[in-house]
C-alpha cells in the first residue's frame, strides 16, 4: 500500500463551543501502489480536508496515516516537511505558475539552489523529457503568460512529477479548464499513473474526469463509499 488511513477522525470546534462538527467520521482508506482514485463528493463533504490528511498538511483528532509503511504521526513538523517534498506532488486548479519565469524555469524551480551539478543536469534532462510527454517541448522557453490554461496546467503537472514523488495529489485539476483541455488533462493524468509509476489521488467534482480513475471513492457524512 502506498496510502493507509486507519480510523481518522477530524472535526471542528468553535472556541467555547461544546458543540464538534465532524467533518471525517472515523474514516479508513488504503490506496495500492500505483493506483488511481477519485473522491467525489458534495461541496463541504470534507473532499480537500481528506487530501490535506492524505498529504500531512492537515492534521486529525485520531486515527493514524501510514505511507509507504511509514507511520507519519511519528513525524515533527520538519520531518513531515522533507516527507512532502520527497513524496508528494500535487496539482491544484490553478496552475500557480510564476509569471516572469520561463516553462521550463518554472518546472526546475525547485532545484534552483541545488549545488551538485550532476543533480541539476539530471531535473533538467528529466524535465525535458516530461515536457516532451505532456506535449509541450516546442514552448519550454515561453512564459505561462503566453500559453494556453491547459498548456499551464500541463506544465504544472511536469512540476509536479520532477522530483520524482510516489502520489500526485490533485485538487480539482480540471476545475479552470474547458472541456477539451479538461479531457486532455484528465487523459494526461492516467497516462502519467500508468507509465511513470505514480500513484494518483483527484479530487473533483467533474464525473467525466472521475471516471477515468480506477476507482471513485463518495464522501459524504464523513464516511468514504466506493462507487
Ligand atoms: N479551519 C476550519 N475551521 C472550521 N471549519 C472548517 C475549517 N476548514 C474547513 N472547514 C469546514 O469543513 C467542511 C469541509 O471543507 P472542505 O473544504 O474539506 O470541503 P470540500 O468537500 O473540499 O468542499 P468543496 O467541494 O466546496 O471544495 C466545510 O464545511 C468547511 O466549512
Amino acid at each position: 500500500m502506498i496510502v493507509e488511513l486507519k480510523n481518522i477522525t477530524k472535526y471542528y470546534q468553535n472556541s467555547g463551543s461544546a458543540e464538534k462538527r465532524i467533518i471525517l467520521d472515523d474514516l479508513s482508506l488504503a490506496i495500492a501502489k500505483g493506483e488511481s482514485i477519485a473522491i467525489v463528493g458534495p461541496s463541504g463533504s470534507g473532499k480537500s480536508t481528506l487530501l490535506n490528511v492524505i498529504s500531512s498538511l492537515d492534521t486529525c483528532n485520531s486515527g493514524n496515516m501510514i505511507f509507504d509503511a511509514q507511520d507519519l504521526s511519528k513525524l515533527n513538523e520538519k520531518e513531515l516537511a522533507n516527507f512532502r517534498n520527497q513524496n508528494l506532488g500535487f496539482v491544484f486548479q490553478s496552475h500557480h505558475l510564476l509569471p516572469q519565469l520561463s516553462l521550463l524555469e518554472n518546472v526546475l524551480l525547485p532545484y534552483l539552489p541545488e549545488k551538485d551539478k550532476t543533480v541539476k543536469k539530471e531535473a533538467e534532462k528529466r524535465a525535458l523529457d516530461l515536457l516532451e510527454f505532456v506535449g509541450l517541448s516546442k514552448q519550454i522557453h515561453q512564459r505561462p503568460g503566453q500559453m494556453s490554461g491547459g498548456e499551464c496546467q500541463r506544465a504544472a503537472v511536469v512540476r509536479a512529477l520532477i522530483h520524482q514523488p510516489k502520489l500526485i495529489l490533485a485538487d480539482e485539476p480540471t476545475g479552470s479548464l474547458d472541456k477539451k483541455s479538461a479531457e486532455q488533462l484528465g487523459d494526461l493524468l492516467v497516462d502519467i499513473n500508468e507509465k511513470q509509476a505514480v500513484s494518483l489521488v483527484v479530487v473533483t467534482h467533474s464525473m467525466d474526469l472521475a471516471k477515468k480513475m480506477k476507482k471513485i471513492y463518495q464522501l459524504e457524512d464523513g464516511k468514504l463509499n466506493l462507487l
